[in-house]
């Protein structure tokens, strides 16, 4: 299938204007089983998967060229890179989180690896969008923390996620992505989730540790415009459709509100 010429932070940013939540799927390329990758494509599109987000904070594989290939064979859904690292570019995507991580103190992973990356970007033809990458406290040490060098900002201080947030926006970055970390043991606090609503206008995506209809609901409920759940789907495939009938049912109560 050809690549379609999507405006994804456009479409981000009416969903936002139609108070409506999206749903990304995150992909781990070296968690991907090709024999059964069909199956698991059909059952995204049945749930109307909006997005899928293609990435790790390690690869080990370097599928990213393959995997894309296989979504674009039978799905539409639009591959946003979350790439770890400048050597996670692809392409072939349609999009990439350009990812500044605001919550750290690490200048490499600030603008580092963005002044490497900025001429590949530049002649990819990727969407990019500029996205305040902001690690919340999760009950364990995550790979992410690990390999960023990085430490979360605790969970109980909305204050301080509110301003990181309000920091990047002031600088600039169209995007803020909540993270507990992939596989945390407790999500983002709906509380922080709403802190940061409260104080910046830019679409705000959520992921780490999302595994339930409940746990998806109340970061909706608290402002999260897209939720991202990874590890939970790789251990249990009904949570697919679970997390998918949650954000249906967002949108569907608020629909005429
Ligand atoms: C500028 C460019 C192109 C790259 C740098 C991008 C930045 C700043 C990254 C920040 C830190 C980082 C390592 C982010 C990766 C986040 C991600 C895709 C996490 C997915 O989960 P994993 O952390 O891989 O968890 P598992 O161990 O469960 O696979
Ligand atoms: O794998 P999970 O825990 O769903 O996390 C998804 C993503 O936000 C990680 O960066
Ligand atoms: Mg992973």
């Amino acid at each position: 299938m050809r690549k379609i010429n999507y405006n994804i932070k456009e479409q981000l940013l009416k969903e936002r204007a139609d108070n409506r939540r999206s749903f990304a799927v995150l992909l781990d390329p070296d968690k991907i089983d090709f024999e059964q990758f069909t199956g698991f494509l059909e059952v995204a599109v049945q749930n109307q998967v909006d997005y899928f987000f293609v990435g790790g904070s390690l690869i080990t594989e370097y599928s990213i060229d393959k995997l894309i290939a296989a979504v674009r064979q039978y799905t539409q859904i639009p591959v946003i890179l979350f790439p770890g690292s400048s050597l996670h570019i692809d392409e072939s995507a349609d999009a990439i989180l350009l990812l500044s991580l605001i919550s750290g103190r690490n200048p490499e992973l600030l603008i580092g690896q963005h002044v490497i990356a900025a001429p590949l970007i530049k002649r990819s033809g990727l969407e990019v969008l500029p996205t305040g990458y902001m690690l919340i406290e999760s009950g364990r040490l995550t790979t992410v923390s690990y390999i960023s060098n990085t430490t979360p900002i605790p969970r109980d201080k909305p204050a301080i996620a509110a301003c990181t947030a309000a920091a990047g926006e002031l600088l600039g970055l169209s995007h803020i992505f909540l993270d507990a970390g992939s596989g945390a043991i407790y999500p983002v606090p709906p509380r922080v989730i709403s802190a940061v609503r409260q104080v910046v206008a830019v679409p705000i995506l959520v992921g780490g540790g999302i595994n339930s209809y409940e746990k998806a609901s109340s970061a909706l409920e608290a402002g999260a415009d897209v939720i991202v759940v990874g590890n939970g789907i790789e251990e249990n495939a009904n949570l697919l459709p679970e997390i998918a009938s949650a954000v249906r049912a967002f949108n569907e109560r608020t629909e005429n509100v």
